[in-house]
């Protein structure tokens, strides 16, 4: 290996005559495996492109520049397409940006080229390859890097081929520069060139290979519907994280199409082997819009006086007397039941007048905010109160969203509050640790409380410095595909194109299979997205005979839905094999669905192939 690496420095002269000494040495490793051969000849052997995985790192260090790449990615492609993610993330005045959006509109529709398959390809499907390329290859500089990627720079060799290079390359130094991690000089067309080809690895079942579809979906990226950046890591020849930057799906399920006018767009799923799949939003800020202003009301208004009326530090909003104190988490039993606790007090006539006042204020200052949310904050302690003392009406039975929405509760009446006499504790994710901060920044989260059955809505109040642990296991939550065993109940997935899949067959499967919902069509790994997070059940995929699938339209999605709980085969129900190359070998089609629907889905798939005289097995 080391020898490989030392031909490949010799080899390889300059790769560009302009960068600066710090570029040359933060890019060492970049042009490694790049110049083992001329840009535009056929591919790297599997074998020198291979890293041994023996001197891998652990998946956590992958799995976070994978994520960091596959972000940054879905920015410069957003760029491309539109003024708003533009304006976010430049510091130039907003009259520059309104004449460059102007220039990127041209842009866009001038540089869609037809590859040799007719296939479409952009120059963000170029710029968001070199982009991951070079993120991946900054984040991991120890790593020899191999990479099995969709796109060479064939074409842009091309003589008439240079006016897009230069926006590629231009697009790719705007994101880095917009970005700030980086501190590099400007990449040159040649860069761009060689690093697009650090792409051509053949992968294989030996050592570690990053498998990346820059722009999966690139008809609906053109579309303007869903399209992904789809990064995955093989070991080995298993797939062993999967990164899916969807930046059009919205944060809430697809289905909920009300809560979809609220909520944002932009997913970020992520999965590591045996450590589950997360989904976070793609620019890291809560998933809906509208709450901003309440939880800056929240802060500026209702905290303080919290603060002033003794509930500081805890930000704890207990039921009954409390004595004034400092330290954040006390009598965490009493909270869990503070009927007991009011119990035991009540007979002090100072804590009745106490309670009274701070009943009063209670009333005034979070009823208002929340009703007829019952607010909840036990901090650190992992248990969350209920708070019964805030519903001043009549009990009436609980109505439960599937996701909480603070300004939905806001807006509904008061009949909907649940009953006083609810049992009031519940746990959750307990925070692995108990940061004890003088400073006072607080945050909310939106919580759904289970009490036993029953589901609803809160808000958790906190401190900003909470553990690592915790802030991963609040703001990126971890996703479970759908765990419906009833066919009837699943709706399925397909592809957009009808020339990608089959619409016919998959009718008829579904048919049989007696699902009722008509098909949700959707491009690219977006749908194994959703899948993971049950927004559907099954996804189907039956290209045209002939057609060989390619590993990087599926490593990805086919970890990110395993890791959610769910299973990925061929049509005769072999699992997906990635160590073959930069194919899937496979048999006909590709079924993803939960573990208890896969045999019925089989069979459905099974005699559908049957009855349509399509070689099954
Ligand atoms: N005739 C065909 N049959 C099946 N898949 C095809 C196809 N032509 C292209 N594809 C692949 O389907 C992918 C899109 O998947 P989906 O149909 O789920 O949106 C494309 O990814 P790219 O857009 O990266 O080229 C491409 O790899």
């Amino acid at each position: 290996m080391a020898s490989i690496t030392a031909v490949a420095r010799l080899v390889h002269l300059k790769p560009s005559s302009k960068l600066t000494p710090k570029f040359v040495s933060a890019t060492k490793p970049l042009f490694t495996f790049c110049t083992l051969k001329p840009s535009h000849s056929p591919i790297v052997s599997s074998s020198a492109a291979s890293v041994n995985s023996s001197t891998a790192m652990s998946y956590d260090k992958q799995l976070l520049a994978a994520k960091k790449a596959a972000s940054l990615a879905a920015l410069l492609c957003q760029a491309s397409l539109s003024l708003y993610p533009n304006y976010l993330i430049s510091r130039k005045p907003i009259w520059m940006i309104v004449l460059e959006h102007n220039v990127q509109k041209g842009l866009l529709q001038s540089d869609v080229q037809s590859k040799s398959d007719k296939s479409p390809v952009t120059v963000a499907d170029y710029g968001s390859q070199v982009l991951v390329s070079f993120v991946l290859q900054q984040e991991l500089p120890s790593q020899a890097f191999s990479l099995v990627a969709e796109e060479d720079s064939g074409d842009l060799r091309k003589e008439d081929s240079q006016e897009t290079l230069q926006r590629i390359t231009k697009l790719v130094n705007d994101t880095i520069a917009n970005d700030g991690t980086y501190k590099v000089s400007p990449l040159s067309e040649s860069d761009v060139l060689t690093i697009i080809d650090c792409g051509t690895s053949e992968g294989g079942s030996n050592g570690q290979h990053w498998v990346l579809d820059p722009i999966d979906g690139t008809k609906g990226f053109l579309r303007g519907d869903q399209y992904a950046i789809a990064l995955g890591l093989l070991d080995e020849g298993k797939v062993v994280l999967g990164v899916l930057a969807c930046p059009n799906l919205p944060l809430e399920s697809i289905n909920n199409k009300t809560q979809n006018a609220l909520s944002k767009s932009g997913c970020l799923f992520s999965a590591q082997l045996s450590c589950g799949t997360f989904m976070e939003s793609l620019d890291g800020s809560p998933p809906v819009k509208v709450l901003k202003l309440h939880i800056l009301l929240f802060l500026f208004y209702l905290i303080p006086r919290l603060h002033r009326n003794g509930y500081g530090n805890g930000i704890r909003i207990q039921y009954g007397y409390r004595k004034r104190q400092k330290s954040k988490i006390q009598d965490t039993a009493s909270q869990a039941n503070p009927s007991e606790h009011c119990a035991a007090s009540s007979h002090h006539p100072q804590a009745e007048r106490t309670r009274g006042r701070e009943r009063q204020k209670e009333r005034r200052y979070v009823a208002a905010f929340f009703r007829p949310c019952a607010v909840c904050a036990a901090a650190f302690s992992g248990q969350l109160i209920h708070h019964p003392h805030l519903h001043t009406l009549a009990p009436q039975p609980w109505t439960f969203f599937r996701q909480p929405d603070l300004l939905h509760l806001l807006r509904r009446p008061a009949a909907m509050l649940p009953p006083p006499t609810t049992a009031t504790t519940a746990s959750i994710n307990p925070p692995t640790s108990h940061p004890r901060s003088s400073r006072k920044r607080i945050e909310t989260h939106r919580i759904l409380l289970r009490y036993g059955q029953e589901t609803f809505p809160s808000i958790w109040i906190l401190h900003r410095n909470v553990s690592e642990e915790y802030r991963r296991r609040t703001r990126t939550p971890r996703v479970h595909v759908s765990n419906t065993e009833n066919p009837e109940e699943a709706s399925f997935f397909e592809s957009y194109e009808a020339a990608h899949s089959s619409h016919s067959l998959s009718g008829s499967i579904a048919k049989k299979l007696g699902v009722r919902a008509p098909p949700v069509r959707i491009d690219s790994q977006a749908k194994y997205g959703a899948l993971s997070r049950g927004d559907g059940a099954i996804y189907l995929r039956f290209p045209n005979k002939g057609y060989r699938e390619k590993i990087w339209d599926h490593a990805a999605g086919y970890i990110v839905v395993a890791e959610a709980g769910g299973v990925a085969s061929d049509a005769s129900g072999k699992p997906l094999d990635f160590s073959k190359g930069r194919y899937l070998d496979l048999d006909t089609g590709i079924i993803v669905t939960n573990q208890k629907l896969m045999p019925a889905v089989l069979k459905a798939v099974q005699d559908s192939l049957k009855e349509q005289a399509l070689p099954s097995l």
